[in-house]
């Protein structure tokens, strides 16, 4: 995944002498999924439209293929993008709605497009009902489809799981996944961590418009999972006591005094007297557990206030 796509280089958006997104960096590569999370009002819709061509920055500059985006109308057009409520016409069909936009597009092969692209996200091209009468799942799948339309590069996603209900966020969660394993770069928002943990494979903390952190998916899940952390003054030391001794099989040596122990079944009282019975002193143990929630909340509250 060496193929960056995107690149954010100080990218600022003012609305009068307020910074609704400030010097956002960012890279984003070929077949990522980037989790946008932030809370209500944090900038993330501004940071879409901006990556969207929605909305031009104030200062800074978008790379598209490593190229300046500036006045370059053709790396706008390779996204798809669904921002807000899908625009959808409530009296004809998902199919209708789709040729619509189609003919607008200037599509050739129109039927069989639209066709694939229906059964794509799950939804049924025979069904004449109209787009009113469809759940909010179904009309946030026909959005994603009027957004996979243009067959774009990059499928943008602006809270897209908002106000379904657990089975219709599992369903476009699974769509999400099966439309990224067809070579799709997808970049999703959301206020709730939890909701993109099972799909992200990057996630960009915003808070009141400046990044808070940008994490992998495997540095996150390291952060939040649930472990005992030992310090000891030599770690190789403890070793074959927590392996002989504790039968301690899933383990890792951080450094040369910091061993995180993985095994469910053991408590630490237990590895305390072991190790001094083994004349190994401990310097310091605790269990470390954070959920995702938790981890968010550290990142987007001990940020403080910003003063513009
Ligand atoms: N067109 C605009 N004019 C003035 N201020 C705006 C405009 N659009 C957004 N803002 C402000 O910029 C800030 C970021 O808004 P944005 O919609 O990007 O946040 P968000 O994280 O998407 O929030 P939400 O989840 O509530 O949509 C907010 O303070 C918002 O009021």
């Amino acid at each position: 995944m060496t193929d960056c796509i995107i690149e954010l280089c100080g990218v600022t958006k003012m609305y009068r002498s307020k910074a609704a997104v400030r010097n956002a960096n960012l890279k984003i590569y070929r077949g990522e999924i980037v989790g946008i999370i932030g809370k209500n009002g944090a900038g993330k819709s501004t940071l879409l439209k901006m990556i969207s061509g929605h909305v031009y920055p104030t200062s800074g500059e978008l790379h598209f293929f490593n190229r300046a985006a500036a006045g370059e109308q053709s790396f706008f057009e390779r996204m798809g993008v669904l921002i807000e409520q899908p625009g959808l016409y409530p009296n004809i069909s998902a199919y209708e709605n789709l040729k619509l936009l189609a003919i607008a597009y200037g599509l050739s092969d129109r039927e069989t497009t639209i066709e694939k692209l229906l059964r794509l996200v799950g939804l049924d091209p025979k069904n004449t009902a109209k787009v009113k009468s469809y759940s909010m799942g179904m009309k946030q799948r026909l959005g994603i489809a009027v957004a996979l339309l243009g067959s774009p590069d990059v499928l943008i996603l602006d809270e897209p799981i908002n106000g379904l209900d657990p089975q219709g966020i599992v369903e476009i969660r699974e769509l999400i996944l099966e439309l990224n394993a067809t070579g799709l770069t997808i970049l999703i928002s959301s206020h709730i961590l939890e909701e993109l943990s099972k799909i992200a494979t990057k996630y960009a903390i915003i808070h009141q418009g400046e990044f808070a952190e940008v994490i992998s998916k495997e540095e996150l899940q390291q952060r939040c999972e649930e472990r005992i952390e030992i310090s000891v003054e030599e770690a190789r030391e403890a070793l074959p006591v927590l392996e002989r001794e504790l039968k301690i099989t899933q383990y890792k040596v951080v450094d040369s005094r910091t061993v995180y122990v993985y095994d469910e079944h053991i408590r630490i009282r237990q590895i305390v007297q072991e190790l001094a019975q083994h004349g190994i002193m401990v310097d310091s143990i605790s269990r470390h557990k954070q959920s995702l929630e938790q981890y968010f909340l550290e990142r987007t509250e001990s940020a403080g206030e910003r003063h513009d």
